[in-house]
C-alpha cells in the first residue's frame, strides 16, 4: 500500500493531481491529508511514502514555500502532473455588494485578481487551502464569501454562485509527486530534470558558468528561479529545470561539469507533464 500525503481538506485541487497519479499506479494508495503545503512536504518520508504538492501556476509562476522546503529538506520528484485550474465564488448573500469577509487561499488570490478588486467592502482573509476557504464560508454568516475549485461545492448551499472567475480561460498548475527516497533509478521515459545549485561557494560568474556548461551541450533550460537563501542577505539558490535526464551522456556531463565547481542537488529527473498525461 502506498501512503500519499497531499494538500487537504479532501476536495483540494491537489487531491485531483493525486487522483490523476493513482490511476497511473499498479499498487493501491491510502490519502492523508494535512492543512498546509508546508506541513505536507514535512511530512514526506515519515508516515507517508511520498507527497504530492503544487509547485508552479500558469500566471503565477512558482510557489515560494516549496522552493525553500525543496532547497532545506532532502526530498526528491518522480513525476509531475498538469491540471486544469477554475475557480468559481460562492457567497451567503445573494447581493455581491454586501460581502465583507472574503476567503481566498494565498496561490489561489492572485489567480483571481480581476474579480477580487471587484469585491470593493470585502476584507481578505488568506487561507492555506481552497477547500479550507469553502468550509469558512459554509460558517459564516451572511456577509462571507469564498473562491473556491469549481466543481466542489453543491450551489443549494449558498445564495449566490459565480463561475470562472479565475485571470486566465486556460489557467492551469504543475504538481510534483516527491518522495524522500533519493535512489530512484531514472526510467527510460524521462525527459526533464530539476536541480538546484546551492549558494556555497558565490563568486562571479557563477551563473554564467552554469548556464555556459548547459548551452556548450545543446541543453535547453525550462526554467530558472532564484531564491533567497536566508543565511545572508543577497545570497540565493537556482532551481533550475531543464530538457532530459542524465541517461543522455551530454546532460551526466554538463552536471558533473557544475558539480565540480559548485554544489548541486538533483532533485530528480521524470517525465514531462501534458494535460493528456
Ligand atoms: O488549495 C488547493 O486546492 C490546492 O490544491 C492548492 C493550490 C496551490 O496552492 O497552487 C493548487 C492549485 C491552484 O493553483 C490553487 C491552489
Amino acid at each position: 500500500m502506498l501512503k500519499i500525503v497531499t494538500l487537504g481538506p479532501a476536495g483540494t485541487f491537489s487531491e485531483l493531481a493525486t487522483h490523476k497519479f493513482i490511476k497511473q499506479q499498479s499498487e493501491s494508495c491510502n490519502i492523508c491529508f494535512l492543512p498546509s503545503i508546508k506541513s505536507v512536504l514535512h511530512e514526506i518520508g515519515l508516515s507517508s511514502d511520498i507527497g504530492i504538492l503544487p509547485i508552479e501556476n500558469f500566471s503565477e509562476g512558482f510557489i515560494a514555500v516549496v522552493l525553500d522546503e525543496l532547497a532545506a529538506l532532502d526530498l526528491s520528484i518522480i513525476d509531475e502532473i498538469l491540471l486544469p485550474i477554475k475557480f468559481s465564488f460562492v457567497a451567503n448573500s445573494a447581493s455581491i455588494n454586501e460581502i465583507e469577509q472574503l476567503f481566498v487561499q494565498f496561490v489561489a488570490k492572485g489567480q483571481c485578481v480581476d474579480f477580487i478588486s471587484g469585491l470593493d467592502n470585502a476584507n481578505i482573509q488568506l487561507t492555506e487551502s481552497n477547500i479550507e476557504s469553502l468550509h469558512e464560508c459554509l460558517a459564516g454568516n451572511a456577509k462571507v464569501g469564498a473562491i473556491v475549485p469549481s466543481g466542489s461545492f453543491n450551489s443549494e448551499q449558498f445564495a449566490l454562485t459565480i463561475d470562472s472567475v479565475n485571470d486566465y480561460e486556460n489557467n492551469q498548475t504543475r504538481f510534483l509527486v516527491l518522495s524522500r527516497n533519493n535512489n530512484h533509478p531514472i526510467s527510460n521515459d524521462a525527459n526533464k530534470t530539476s536541480i538546484i545549485v546551492l549558494d556555497d561557494d558565490d563568486h562571479p560568474g557563477l551563473l554564467g558558468e552554469v548556464l555556459q556548461s548547459f548551452s556548450a551541450r545543446q541543453i535547453n533550460l525550462s526554467s530558472i528561479i532564484s531564491r533567497p537563501t536566508r543565511k545572508s542577505f543577497g545570497k540565493y539558490h537556482f532551481f533550475i529545470e531543464l530538457e532530459g535526464s542524465q541517461n543522455d551522456p551530454l546532460v551526466a556531463s554538463a552536471l558533473q561539469e557544475i558539480s565540480q565547481r559548485n554544489k548541486v542537488k538533483v532533485l530528480g529527473a521524470y517525465k514531462k507533464a501534458t494535460l493528456q498525461s
